[in-house]
C-alpha cells in the first residue's frame, strides 16, 4: 500500500478521453516529476486527487482509504495543492498568511514563526507581507503561493508548474526546497529541467496515459 494510490483512473470531458485506466502508487517521501505535452491531462490528475471534478471510473486512496465525497476533506487537510493559476486572491500578502492560519487544520502548526525563514529561502523580502497580492509580479506571486503552501504544515504537495515564472537560480532553490526534505511527498508537474534532475521518478504523460 502506497501513501497515495491511484488505480485505473479514467477521466473524460465531453466524451474525449483524458485519462484511461491510469495507475500510480506514491510512497511516503517520494519525489515525482510529471511531464508531458500541453493539454494531455497532467493538471486533470491533480484536480481529480483534490476532488475538484468527477472521474468516470477508478479509485483514489490516501493511506489505504478510498476517497469519496464524504471524506474528501481528509485529503484536502493533508495535501497542499498549488495550481498553476496564481490569480488566487486579493488583499495584502499578510492577510493571505492570516487566512492559512485561520483554518482549524493549521492551527496546531505554529508555523507563523517560520515565515521569515521561508521568505528568505525564496529570496523574498519581509516587506512583501505588506504589499497587495494583485500588484506583485508573476514570479513574486508564484513564490507567495508557495510560501502559503509551506506554511500550511501539510506533508504532501501537488505542485502544478510552480517554477514557470522564475529565473534559473530560483527554480533550483524551489526544487531543492521541496525535493531535499525527506519527510515530504512531492508530485510536481513541470517542464523545467531542474525538477527532472532531482526527481526519484519521472512520469511522462506523452508516453501514454490514455
Ligand atoms: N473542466 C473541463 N471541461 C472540459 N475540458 C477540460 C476541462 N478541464 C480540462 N479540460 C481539457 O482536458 C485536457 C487536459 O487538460 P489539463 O489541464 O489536464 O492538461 P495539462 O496536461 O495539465 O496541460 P498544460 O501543460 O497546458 O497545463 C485539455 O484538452 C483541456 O482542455
Amino acid at each position: 500500500m502506497g501513501l497515495l494510490d491511484i488505480q485505473k483512473l479514467s477521466v473524460s470531458y465531453d466524451r474525449k478521453t483524458i485519462l484511461s485506466d491510469f495507475n500510480l502508487a506514491v510512497a511516503k517521501g517520494e519525489k515525482i516529476l510529471i511531464k508531458g505535452k500541453s493539454g494531455i491531462g497532467k493538471s486533470t490528475l491533480f484536480r481529480m486527487i483534490m476532488g475538484f471534478g468527477k472521474y468516470d471510473s477508478g479509485d483514489i486512496s490516501l493511506e489505504g482509504i478510498s476517497v469519496d465525497a464524504s471524506n474528501i476533506w481528509d485529503i484536502r487537510k493533508k495535501v497542499a495543492y498549488v495550481s498553476q493559476d496564481t490569480d488566487i486572491a486579493e488583499g495584502k500578502v499578510n492577510d493571505l498568511v492570516d487566512e492559512v492560519f485561520s483554518f482549524k487544520a493549521n492551527k496546531s502548526n505554529n508555523g507563523r514563526s517560520d515565515i521569515e525563514k521561508i521568505l528568505y529561502e525564496l529570496s523574498l523580502s519581509p516587506d512583501i507581507l505588506n504589499k497587495e497580492y494583485t500588484k506583485l509580479s508573476g514570479g513574486e506571486k508564484q513564490r507567495v503561493v508557495l510560501v502559503l503552501a509551506l506554511l500550511s504544515g501539510k506533508g504532501i504537495f501537488l505542485l502544478d508548474e510552480v517554477t514557470a515564472e522564475l529565473d534559473a537560480d530560483l527554480k533550483q532553490k524551489v526544487v531543492d526546497m521541496f525535493f531535499d526534505n525527506p519527510q515530504w511527498t512531492v508530485l510536481a508537474i513541470s517542464h523545467d529541467r531542474e525538477w527532472e534532475s532531482k526527481a526519484i521518478k519521472v512520469i511522462d504523460f506523452s508516453c501514454g496515459v490514455n
